[in-house]
């Protein structure tokens, strides 16, 4: 089996897992389906006998005619409104009763070679008969197809819902490193292929089953009524199906690439769009939409090119059938005139040819359709086949919070190692600041910390519990993080700081915000905590937003905080009073703290200088400065920065008080 048709058939099973649960109602809907569809081949039976009855009164007629020319008794005829009265049980003229008694005779059936004599009531009967069942027929089928299609709609909503939260909920949980290499916007692409899914699945109850049943009820129908003609229509079939196949061929092979085309139009889309003040400023709308176009006209090149050849194919498929009709029409008519066939047989059969290529013509479209929806359906599954590499482990027990690095070597890459030979520890109730230039290992060395990666070699422990062998959910549930570029998610503020812990009652969620320093941002915002944030929290300032997540930290109450440039977009006051609260923190947890600004290290316990992913200098403050190395000069250009910082503060806040008096 080639690779492409193992991962196909993976498709096929991935589909048959999701599905397995509804077993029972699509086969309702296969069902309904069915007799929706298998109800209207009785139609083209009835035309045979209208057809047929209504040739009937012709030869009646021409029977009588020769009667009188030959000088015996014409067969008498009723007028067809009366008879239909009479068989409908209304009370008719006694003498229209007796007359009736006396024509009344055995109707002479049709046979396959001859049409048999019928009065004009008779005609008529059939005739009505014909249009009541047609007409019932036809409202029968409706009525079916509306109670198959509204329960096909109700299952289809519960696959695509499930295949969706499936799919979401698997990719969440892929460790940070499958992330790193894919943009949003074609994840986001990739998972929701609900519409696929559920259009293929239902195609099989709806469409496929249904039709290939009617297909095969056709052929026996048209082999038992004349085999001869049965085998001419059929003559052109296997010719269908060889373009059909070429075609579905064809059709898919360009199918892959050009998913992949769209998914970087929308890419790119996102991409501009997310970054839209980046755009406006460095003058890049012409850019943007030039490089949007570039892409959009290599994949509408590909669409066009498809469409083109799809509408080749049809062309002979739909030549094919007119052949197939004229070659029946063609010998049947043949056959009508030599006395061998009815002319109602013919008309059946033409009838039945009609249905017999509808079918085909279905299979073949809703084929490519679903060979279109498995190519893109298969690029949601490989999400789903993408291993969970974050393997279940040990309950984390935090006792202290003591974080110890031994020997730790780390790279994202096997070219290139980021971390080498780490090793410190933060102490409880200490605050450990890691200081460094730009592109040390700082956050790399939370990020393992956070279990986000796993180290090639060395350990990382927690209150001596390796790391390796603890769950990833336990360990993130016992530190909070406060990123310089975390998310606020759309909501209300109090539900962006209850995130980490969504139990969190509104007066924890208060008494967080009041210690993140958001008292004046709360005084300012209309609805208070309840005020709705927008998409990536519009409507907030950078440092506001940095607040929220640093109350979202101090409400879950972390065994262990990690601060990474978490106050970077501070003003010093408000920094100020965020190192408050961190110092009540600080007393009963472990508090690691990575920073650009010397103020914000200025009060560590203890200091790690990190060089390209070694430690370079570690000790508290004071001892680093006298050293007189690195982190002194890091001191001194911090100092002159603060005195700055506090000077502008002080001339604002004298600024201030003169425009209050
Ligand atoms: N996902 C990634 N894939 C590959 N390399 C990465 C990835 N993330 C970071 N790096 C590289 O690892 C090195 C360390 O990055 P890290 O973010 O830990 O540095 P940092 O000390 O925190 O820098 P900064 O102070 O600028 O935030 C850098 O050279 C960076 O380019």
């Amino acid at each position: 089996m080639t690779a492409s048709n193992n991962s196909k058939t993976n498709v096929w099973l991935s589909i048959y897992r999701l599905v397995q649960p509804y077993k029972t109602r699509l086969l309702a809907v296969f069902v309904i389906s069915l007799v929706s569809t298998a109800i209207t081949l009785l139609e083209p039976l009835i035309y045979r006998e209208a057809v047929n009855d209504i040739a009937g009164l012709f030869v009646q007629k021409a029977r009588n005619e020769v009667k009188t020319e030959m000088g015996l008794e014409r067969e008498t005829e009723e007028e067809p409104a009366a008879s239909f009265f009479r068989n409908k049980g209304h009370k008719a003229t006694e003498a229209s009763g007796k007359k009736a008694l006396h024509h009344k005779r055995v109707k002479e059936p049709h046979t396959k070679t001859h049409v048999a004599p019928r009065t004009s009531h008779e005609a008529f009967n059939t005739l009505l008969w014909a249009i009541i069942l047609l007409f019932t027929i036809n409202v029968l089928g409706l009525i079916f197809w509306w109670i198959g299609e509204n329960m096909n709609i109700k299952l289809s909503a519960t696959i695509e819902r499930r295949f969706i939260q499936r799919t979401f909920s698997h990719v969440l949980k892929l460790p940070l490193a499958f992330f790193a290499k894919r943009s949003s916007a074609v994840l986001h692409k990739q998972i929701d292929q609900s519409e696929e899914i559920s259009g293929t699945v239902t195609v099989f109850t709806k469409n496929i089953f249904p039709e290939i049943i009617s297909l095969a009820g056709i052929l026996a129908i048209m082999f038992w009524q004349n085999y001869v003609l049965a085998l001419l229509a059929l003559s052109i079939v296997p010719f269908y199906l060889i373009i059909t196949v070429i075609s579905t061929k064809k059709l898919e092979m360009s199918l892959a690439g050009y998913y992949e085309k769209w998914e970087e139009v929308s890419a790119e889309m996102q991409d501009a769009l997310s970054g839209i003040k980046t755009v406006k400023l460095s003058g890049a709308e012409e850019r943007e939409v030039n490089r949007l176009d570039k892409q959009a006209t290599s994949a509408y090149g590909d669409y066009t090119k498809r469409s083109l050849l799809s509408n080749k194919y049809t062309f002979w498929q739909v030549l094919l059938t007119h052949i197939a009709t004229a070659m029946v029409l063609t010998y049947g008519g043949y056959l009508a005139l030599h006395h061998k066939l009815t002319p109602g047989d013919v008309v059946m059969f033409v009838a039945y040819l009609d249905m017999l290529y509808t079918p085909i013509d279905n299979l073949a479209s809703i084929w490519a359709e679903v060979q279109q929806n498995i190519a893109s359906v298969a690029r949601a599954f490989t999400l789903l086949d993408t291993n969970i590499e974050e393997k279940p482990g040990a309950e984390l027990l935090l006792h202290k919070g003591n974080v110890e690095f031994k020997n730790v070597h780390f790279g994202y890459t096997p070219e290139r190692e980021v971390l080498k030979d780490l090793s410190f520890v933060a102490a409880p109730g200490k605050v450990t600041a890691i200081v460094g230039t730009s592109g040390a290992g700082k956050t790399t060395t939370v990020d393992l910390l956070l279990k986000l990666f796993e180290p090639q070699s060395g350990e990382i422990l927690i209150d001596g519990q390796k790391l390796s062998a603890l769950d990833a959910a336990s360990v993130r549930r016992n530190i909070g993080m406060v990123a310089a570029d975390g998310a606020i998610f759309r909501g209300t503020l109090a539900d962006n700081i209850r995130y980490k812990k969504p139990e969190a009652t509104d007066t924890e969620v208060e008494t967080a915000a009041i210690a993140a320093g958001m008292q004046t941002t709360l005084q300012r915002l209309p609805d208070g905590l309840k005020t709705l944030v927008g998409e990536s929290g519009f409507g907030l300032s950078v440092g506001e937003r940095q607040r929220v997540q640093i109350a979202r930290v101090i409400v879950s109450r972390p065994g262990i905080l990690v601060m990474d440039e978490a106050t970077a977009n501070l003003d010093y006051a408000t920094e100020a009073e965020v190192k408050n609260t961190i110092d009540e923190i600080r007393k009963e947890n472990t508090v690691i703290i990575i920073a650009h600004r010397y103020s914000m290290v200025r009060d560590a316990d203890h200091v790690i200088v990190l060089d390209a992913g070694q430690v370079a200098e570690a000790g508290t403050p004071a001892t680093l400065i006298a050293k007189g190395g690195w982190f002194a000069d890091f001191a001194i250009a911090g100092e002159d920065e603060y005195e700055e910082g506090d000077a502008a503060l002080e001339e604002d806040e004298e600024d201030e008080e003169d425009i209050g008096e």
